[in-house]
């Protein structure tokens, strides 16, 4: 069963707790950087790459603190993103965040996870979000390159016209769904 339910959230408005500073604390905090590179992230770890390092001075509202985890460091969190080295540290974060009702992505465990992170391809404003409902990373990492080739870069262009003659039209909620729908007709294969 592929039950997995997507969206897309405003990061910016949440508050985020990495736990763990290693090579997968490394790349959460890359993935929701590159994607938000304002939003306010908090990373805690008693030891830190040096490259979180470079990434919190480029982003003054990432920031990182040297210390071992603990229930504490959940208030005020909305999101939670797990990657200690410590299973029992992880299934710990991961107990107290259902507590709090806190959504929490526990790296290495799918079954400890309300969310997963995909991969993401970003053309201008077009963004899209690949899962393979866990069974292979791998698969969705060469897929996103294979988008990312084929997609041109010209979509930008289309999406600004578009959201013009959005503005731009009159008539009712119907009448508008009708014209767009017309006008993207050129679209389906
Ligand atoms: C379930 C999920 C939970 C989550 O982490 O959110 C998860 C779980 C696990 N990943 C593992 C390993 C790897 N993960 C990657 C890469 C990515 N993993 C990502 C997401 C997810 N990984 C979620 C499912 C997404 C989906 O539905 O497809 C991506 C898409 C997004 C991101 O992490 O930002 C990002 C690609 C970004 C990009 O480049 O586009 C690579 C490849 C590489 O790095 O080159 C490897 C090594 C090769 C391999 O094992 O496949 C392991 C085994 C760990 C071990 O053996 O110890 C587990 C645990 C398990 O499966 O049990
Ligand atoms: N994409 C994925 O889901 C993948 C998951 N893994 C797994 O994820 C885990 C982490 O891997 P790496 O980042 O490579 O490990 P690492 O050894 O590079 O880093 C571990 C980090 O956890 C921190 N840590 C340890 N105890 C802590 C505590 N009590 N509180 C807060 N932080 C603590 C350490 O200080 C360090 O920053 C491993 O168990 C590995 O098997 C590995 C590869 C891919």
């Amino acid at each position: 069963m592929n039950n997995l339910f997507p969206v897309f959230l405003k990061i910016e408005h949440l508050q985020t707790l990495v736990v763990g500073g290693g090579n997968v604390g490394l790349e959460k905090a890359n993935a929701l950087l590159s994607n938000a590179p304002g939003a306010p992230i908090t990373l805690v770890a008693p030891e830190i790459r040096a490259e979180l390092v470079t990434l919190a001075e480029q982003h003054p509202n990432f920031s990182l603190i040297y210390d071992s985890y603990a229930p504490d460091y959940l208030e005020n969190s909305d999101l939670v993103i797990v990657a200690t080295n410590d299973k029992a540290v992880n299934a710990q974060v991961q107990t107290d965040c259902k507590n709090r009702r806190i959504l929490v992505n526990v790296a290495d465990t799918p079954d400890l996870c309300d969310f997963y992170l995909s991969s993401v391809v970003k053309k201008g404003d077009l963004k899209i979000a690949i899962s393979t409902n866990g069974k292979s990373p791998t698969f969705a990492k060469r897929f996103r390159e294979i988008l990312e080739e084929i997609l041109p870069d010209s979509l930008q262009d289309t999406l600004n016209n578009l959201q013009s003659i959005r503005n731009r039209l009159k008539g009712d909620f119907q009448e508008k769904v009708e014209r767009l729908n017309e006008i993207t007709k050129i679209m389906k294969p």
